[in-house]
């Protein structure tokens, strides 16, 4: 006689159709979302549009799915801390990232505790199968017992025995992350500034707009609610909605830029050269915000541009962004090796860097970043800067730019390229960004930070070549 198997028992399956009606799309696209990152390293900023736009998720749906999203993914670790110590036998990824997604709503984003419980069991039965549901339902029952901050106290160290853990758990950075920030933020920061900085990581950022100069119209901007920016006066900051929705940004009279990659090129095409200003290069342009206002402003100047990018399908990015600039031509090589038959007066280097500097951008990026990647990266970097300096004339300047304040790859680069060098030398790049506050103008750097400027971390440096 065949043996009647128990329910649970029976292999796991996904539920049947009338169950799965049941489950809210929002948080179902937020957990494809996350197993995608994980198993396809995705990007978030990319698969999630359009994940929405396939579903016809809209409106406030949109808005919710992409808090939950992003906000559980910069703060997974914690809430695997919070996690872990309900179930320290070990949860299946698939299992965590349905209760990392649990937890975000109850701890972060005050979704009533019977709703957030509910509906992330009911997810686990459409996407995984019974099995796993009464064990989520358990450990988010728990998760609901207490707020963020009993949950963290709980499980993060003290920060008297371990300040860098402490902070890692508590702000969601990995480790060596919170070092480097603290490194770059320097001796005479104290622990509330760190602190600061890795909540300002946390927080999403505004949606800036850049009005290119020459090509915006005088009313391109108007009726849009927002504020003028701080410093670039290109800048424009949107209270809400789409940007691709703006007829100037879709034809490319402005585009979507952080006010701090706005001073980058403001400072590049400011900084002074000596003689002849007419051949400008910007060495790693792809995907082509700066090169498009390093392009206008170049055109009011009577200066030409050429934008140049190792990876053909971010040149067509380039191309795209500069199309409505006649003076602006986009090349693919690699920037190392760029030959030229007549030297530049300005060359720009944004390099190719861990982006620690952009994190409140990209929710997975802080989690994915190794510090070994910039084995890979500070030779490159060194390698473009000083290539860059190969290319420009003598009275000419390079500006050398990261959305990383990391030290390797901010002053470490540009003091091992210059100290190699006999026929360079380092000039004041604050002295060309005046009433920019918070920069630390003894040095002859700039690093921009979110919680000073509210802009990424960018770093910019000046070199001029004299021989
Ligand atoms: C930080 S991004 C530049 C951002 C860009 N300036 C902007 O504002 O939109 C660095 C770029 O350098 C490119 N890159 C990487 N290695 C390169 C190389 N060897 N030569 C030229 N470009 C390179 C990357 O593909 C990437 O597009």
């Amino acid at each position: 006689m065949a043996e009647r198997r128990s329910r649970s028992d029976r292999p796991d399956r996904p539920d049947r159709p009338q169950r799965r009606q049941r489950v809210d799309l929002t948080r179902k696209i937020a957990w494809e979302v996350m197993r995608a990152v994980e198993e396809q390293d995705a990007y978030v900023n990319l698969l999630l549009p359009a994940l929405l736009r396939e579903n016809a998720v809209s409106g406030r749906d949109a808005a919710f799915t992409t808090e939950l999203t992003h906000g559980t993914i910069r703060r997974s670790r914690t809430y695997d801390a919070v996690l872990d110590s309900l179930a320290p036998k070990g949860i299946d990824a698939p299992v965590r990232d349905i209760l990392r997604l649990g937890t975000h709503q109850l701890l972060a984003m005050r979704v009533p505790s019977h709703a957030a419980v509910a509906t992330s069991v009911d997810l686990t039965r459409a996407v995984i199968g019974h099995r796993p549901a009464s064990f989520v339902n358990a450990v988010l029952r728990k998760v609901a017992g207490a707020d963020l901050e009993t949950w963290l106290a709980r499980v993060a160290p003290p920060y008297e025995s371990d300040p860098v853990g402490h902070l890692a758990v508590v702000h969601a950075h990995p480790r060596w992350v919170v070092e480097a920030l603290q490194d770059a933020l320097g001796a005479q920061a104290d622990a509330s500034e760190l602190t600061a900085l890795l909540e300002a990581d946390n927080a999403a950022p505004q949606v800036t707009l850049v009005a290119r100069p020459g090509v915006t119209e005088p009313d391109d901007l108007a009726g849009l609610e927002g504020t003028a920016g701080k410093w670039s006066p290109y800048a424009f900051t949107l209270e809400g909605g789409d940007p691709g929705a703006i007829e100037a940004v879709r034809e490319g009279r402005a585009g979507v830029q952080d006010e701090g990659s706005q001073l980058v090129a403001i400072a590049a095409a400011g900084i002074p050269v000596e003689g002849r200003d007419a051949r400008w290069l910007d060495l790693c342009a792809g995907p082509g915000g700066k090169a498009a206002l390093l392009g206008a402003l170049g055109a009011l100047r009577g200066a030409d541009l050429v934008a140049n990018e190792v990876a053909p399908h971010r040149a067509e990015l380039v191309r795209s962004a500069v199309r409505l600039l006649d003076n602006t031509e986009v090349v693919v090589h690699d920037g190392r090796t760029l030959e030229t038959d007549e030297p530049y007066d300005r060359v720009v280097v944004d390099a190719p860097c861990t982006g620690l500097g952009a994190l409140r951008r990209r929710p997975e990026a802080r989690w994915r970043r190794q510090p070994s990647d910039l084995d890979g990266l500070v030779p490159l970097q060194r390698a473009l800067l000083d290539h860059a300096l190969d290319l420009v004339r003598v009275g000419g300047v390079v500006t050398y730019a990261t959305c990383s304040p990391h030290l390797a790859e901010t002053r470490g680069v540009v003091e091992a390229v210059v100290g190699a060098r006999e026929d360079v030398e380092l000039l004041d790049v604050t002295a060309v960004l005046p009433g920019v506050p918070h920069l630390d103008r003894s040095a002859p750097y700039a690093q921009l930070w979110p919680h000073l400027h509210g802009t990424d971390a960018m770093f910019v440096a000046a070199v001029r070549r004299v021989r």
